[in-house]
């Protein structure tokens, strides 16, 4: 039975999200100053209100094409970690899963570690021998995680419908498609075997591209089921911790470089490529390879989208806006390509650029790649912002960047924090130890 207070609560965060989404220029309003308020508000709303409202936070997060700058960063320190279930309802759950496999723990396991590695909303790592002596990890999904998002954001959904037929002037009807979108991607993240092949389509590409340097877990697929992952236990520190790396590494600078080439080389040589490779997901191993874990969230991009994409920054840093235009609408979807004017689009594009150009001392009078790369580091924020005039400039044209588009600025922005400390002489697109395309 639904609680009135809950359906209370759904209301009031539709009306925020609303709010967020459709300042966001979904409606073209500008965002005001009391804004970042509101943002941290909601944050602590979503984070109390659990499971579905913080995967919408991170969602907030992720997708600066659609939300106002503000929620965008104070979403970003959403945290998911929540405090750990009893062991008993993780028992429960693996007896469960395992039985549908005509399995038991005795059959299976010579111990599991009662006391968690992690605890997030959807699950909960253990780590445990198999009878062989395996070293693994079982990621369990907590009880009910399904059934819950399924609720929550059924509720949502109709409360945005009620509210589009109660007050179709405030826009929320622009709410339904991103609720969508949420559930799409919830959905991928609630089934283990979906990422169970993410694994294997890695470390699938790994072996065609002959990489020695990296790794990802081994799947047994056996023991695995839509709840449960049972994988190969990696040793070794996460790259959130630079001291701790240096046990294991000359430089942390290096270990950076391969990661970065090993992603770069994914986008066009991999099934998919891995879209949440926060520091906490990727593991320097006591034998100096790179772990990378949680395949839960991947992109896919077609190879002459990433092309299209890579010109085009090229055409922004030759300030060759003609050329700019020409593969934004290439990277965009097709059905309206021959809709788009071209030459007022470069106008345009030429426009807006140049006046955030003009804003910033450090880019004045200068090309991309005639700037103190050392500076640009310092100022992420303007080249968010850029992205985001991108992102402006083609939605005013009618060109809609691939669906996965946001996943990849997404993945490239946590590159971008994250290397701050790990490599901070390190520039991504300009130093020739990396290979982007
Ligand atoms: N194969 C592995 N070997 C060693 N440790 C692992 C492995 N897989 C997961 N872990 C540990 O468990 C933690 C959580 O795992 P994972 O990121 O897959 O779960 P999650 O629920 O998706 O977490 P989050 O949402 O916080 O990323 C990792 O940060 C790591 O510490």
């Amino acid at each position: 039975m639904l609680k009135p207070t809950l359906l209370k609560k759904s209301f009031n965060v539709i009306q925020r999200v609303g709010k967020t989404a459709t300042v966001a220029g979904l409606t073209g309003l500008k965002v005001a100053k009391g804004e970042k308020m509101d943002a941290y508000l909601l944050k602590d709303t979503f984070e109390q209100l659990g499971t579905t409202y913080i995967k919408i936070g991170q969602f907030i997060a992720s997708t600066p094409s659609l939300f106002p700058r503000e929620y965008v960063e104070v979403f970003q320190a959403c945290l998911d970690q929540t405090t750990p279930l009893p062991y008993s309802y993780i028992e429960d759950i693996l007896n469960n899963e395992l039985a549908k496999k005509g399995k038991t723990l005795e059959d299976i396991f010579i111990s599991i570690d009662k006391t968690p590695l992690a605890s997030a909303s959807i699950a909960q790592v253990h780590s445990a021998v198999l009878k062989n002596g395996d070293h693994v990890v079982l990621k369990v999904q907590k009880p009910n995680v399904d059934t819950i998002i399924e609720t929550d954001l059924g509720l949502l959904y109709g409360a945005t419908k009620i509210m589009d037929t109660l007050a179709p002037s405030l826009k929320f009807a622009s709410i339904s498609p991103i609720i969508d979108e949420i559930r799409l991607r919830m959905s991928a993240e609630t089934d283990f075997l979906q990422e169970a092949k993410n694994i294997d389509d890695f470390q699938d590409f790994l072996q065609k591209t002959n990489n020695q340097k990296v790794v990802a877990p081994k799947v047994y697929h056996d023991l695995s089921t839509q709840k449960v992952l049972v994988m190969e236990r990696l040793f070794g520190v996460s790259m959130i911790d630079d001291v701790a790396m240096r046990q294991y590494c000359k430089s942390p600078s290096e270990v950076m470089v391969d990661t970065l080439n090993t992603w770069f080389a994914s986008l066009t040589m991999c099934e998919s490529f891995h879209a949440d490779l926060h520091a906490g997901n990727l593991m320097l191993l006591t034998d100096g390879r790179i772990g990378f874990i949680d395949f839960g969230i991947v992109g896919k991009l077609e190879p002459k989208a990433w092309q299209a994409c890579v010109m085009m920054m090229d055409s922004f840093s030759r300030e060759d806006y003609d050329s700019m235009a020409h593969y934004m609408i290439e990277m965009g979807m097709t059905d309206k390509q021959n809709l788009v004017n071209k030459a007022v689009l470069s106008a345009d594009l030429q426009r807006v650029m140049k006046k955030i150009l003009a804003k910033d001392s450090l880019f004045i009078g200068k090309t991309i790649d005639k700037l103190d790369t050392t500076k640009l580091k310092d100022h992420s924020d303007e080249i968010n912002q850029m992205m985001l005039e991108i992102f402006e400039v083609g939605k005013r044209h009618g060109i809609h960047f691939p669906r996965d588009f946001t996943l990849l600025t997404k993945q490239v922005l946590y590159f971008d924090r994250f290397m701050k400390v790990l490599a901070p002489e390190l520039n991504m697109f300009q130093d020739k130890q990396i290979t982007i395309v």
